[in-house]
């Protein structure tokens, strides 16, 4: 072991966070405490921390208000030589944490001891629904409220330190009523706890409104940031302009991961901007792999309740040409850029989310599962017409998407490269057709168990009776991803 590393600690599990609620003692933790998954934005890309023995940065916060309070602690510290000295913890968080994180321990305690009983979360009660047995509410607010914006200020080292590349939000930008906050709680029953408050902060999600550019006719359109410039000197009211909703951050803490509630939690932000007449489109800033699952799911929940959408077919009388380009219309162009429309989703994510419903019904003989066994029955050649169809929509698209890289390849090497993504995207929506089934059953279940799933506070119901959920066509019901096959 080199000196340096009898210093050096490793950031992620220096880390340590916990929720916690006041006790006659103090504080108690709620739940078990949790590290963070990365620390290299703020630690370095080592994610060592140099200098000390037996350290430890505890970073707890009061689950109602979330009022965080760290504690840094170690049995040594490297003495100084030179330029070489120990890290300076408390100097790099407070680039990330407000300064009442940096209070002493007794005042964080009498802080927490003190809050209000009645105490409720910023902003305004968009929705609750039971999970698991547990009370959950969603709250929304504006980051241009005060109260919105401490909140936010005290939880977002939570972006760093969960999303690979997350960031932090500038609260005091002059835009800062872009910025729409959904935070999620758990409400526990009073009556349990009469003394102290009822709600545990257990995740949130930032979205941010872009001003949705409609290009000028050419040849003398201006500039995307031109237009945007001239349209907003004007006196308009900017929340009333046409725009895209951008769902930016999107944490569940792992006390509360893998129960639903992310989906819950996205299913309610996209059901939210269905309703919002200004959102001509809902788009996801950067998604990761499992938010992507979540909003896959999620989205294909959704567009089925739509009976245009499931009226969406593969028009199987098109002859498929032996040479010269894919036909068009496989499905019917109009039909399908109006359900996108209505649907608010962006071209890439309403194509996959079709592809995948459209490959769920294909006759089970030509149905791609995850296994790589063939299929029982022969399939006839209507089937083998109708799969070989489907394909060439998915083809078409992925060749489009990636048609420069795979402009580079030679003939041969193009046609094996664009089979192999076709095949591996194949696969991946037979994953998820058997995850959105399971999640369905996890929620019949949960209500069978719990009793009704949903009431909610913003018309939007989540019954999943029958292990069907019933929404009407303007409601949303969710799930989410990462780096795709043929984003490669
Ligand atoms: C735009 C962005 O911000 S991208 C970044 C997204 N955020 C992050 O990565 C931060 C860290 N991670 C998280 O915050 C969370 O893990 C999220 C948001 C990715 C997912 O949230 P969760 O609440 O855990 O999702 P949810 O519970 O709906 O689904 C997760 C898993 O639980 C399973 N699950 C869902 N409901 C149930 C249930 N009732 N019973 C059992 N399992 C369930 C799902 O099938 C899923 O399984 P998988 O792990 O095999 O994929």
């Amino acid at each position: 072991m080199s000196s340096d590393e009898a210093w050096s600690t490793p950031s992620n599990d220096a880390l340590l966070l916990s929720l916690v609620s006041p006790s006659t003692t103090g504080v108690k933790a709620i739940g078990h405490s949790f590290h963070p998954k990365f620390t290299y934005s703020i630690f370095g890309d080592s994610e060592e921390i140099f200098g000390y023995k037996n350290l430890e940065i505890n970073l707890q916060y009061n689950a109602s208000d979330m009022r965080p309070n760290l504690s840094v602690t170690y049995s040594k510290q490297f003495p100084a030589v030179g330029e070489t000295e120990a890290t300076d913890i408390t100097g790099i968080l407070r680039e990330l944490l407000p300064d009442v994180a940096f209070q002493k321990k007794k005042e964080f305690e009498t802080a927490v001891s003190s809050l209000r009983k009645d105490w409720t979360p910023p902003g305004k009660l968009a929705k609750t629904f039971r999970c698991h047995g547990n009370t959950f509410e969603i709250w929304k607010g504006n980051l241009a409220d005060p109260a919105v914006k401490q909140v936010v200020s005290r939880i977002q080292i939570l972006a760093p330190l969960f999303i690979e590349g997350g960031t932090t939000i500038n609260v005091d930008d002059s835009d800062a009523d872009r910025w729409t906050v959904f935070l999620l709680y758990q409400k526990k029953r009073t009556s349990n706890d009469a003394d102290s408050n009822p709600y545990i902060f257990a995740g949130y999600s930032t979205v941010y409104r872009f001003f949705h550019f409609r290009p000028l006719t050419p040849p003398v359109s201006p500039s995307e940031s031109d237009v945007e410039k001239a349209t907003l000197a004007q006196d308009f009211d900017l929340s009333e302009l046409p725009c895209r909703s951008r769902i930016s951050q999107f944490i569940i803490l792992p006390l509360f991961q893998g129960k639903g509630l992310g989906l819950r939690l996205y299913s309610h932000i996209f059901g939210e901007y269905i309703q919002h007449p200004q959102t001509v489109e809902i788009t996801v800033e950067d998604p990761n792999e499992a938010f992507d699952d979540l909003r896959d799911i999620s989205d294909l929940h959704y567009l089925r309740q739509l009976p245009e959408f499931r009226a969406l077919r593969i028009n199987t009388a098109i002859t498929i040409p032996k040479v010269g380009a894919a036909p068009n219309n496989i499905v019917d162009q109009a039909a399908y850029d109006a359900v996108r429309a209505k649907a608010k989703m962006a071209p890439r994510q309403f194509a996959r989310v079709l592809e995948m419903h459209l490959m769920s019904q294909l006759p089970e003989p030509v149905r791609p599962g995850i296994s790589p066994e063939k299929q029982a029955t022969k399939a006839t050649k209507e089937q083998e017409h109708e799969y070989r169809l489907w394909r060439l929509i998915l083809k078409k698209r992925i060749y489009k998407h990636n048609k420069d890289a795979l402009g580079e390849l030679e003939i041969p090497e193009r046609i094996a490269k664009l089979e192999e993504t076709v095949s591996s995207v194949e696969f991946d929506y037979a994953r998820l057709l058997i995850k959105a089934e399971e999640q369905l059953k996890n929620m019949a279940e949960d209500e069978r168990k719990h009793g009704a799933a949903v009431t909610a506070a913003d018309g939007i119901s989540g019954s999943v009776a029958n292990g069907k959920r019933k929404a009407t066509e303007d409601e949303a019901e969710p799930a989410s991803k990462k780096a795709r096959v043929e984003d490669e």
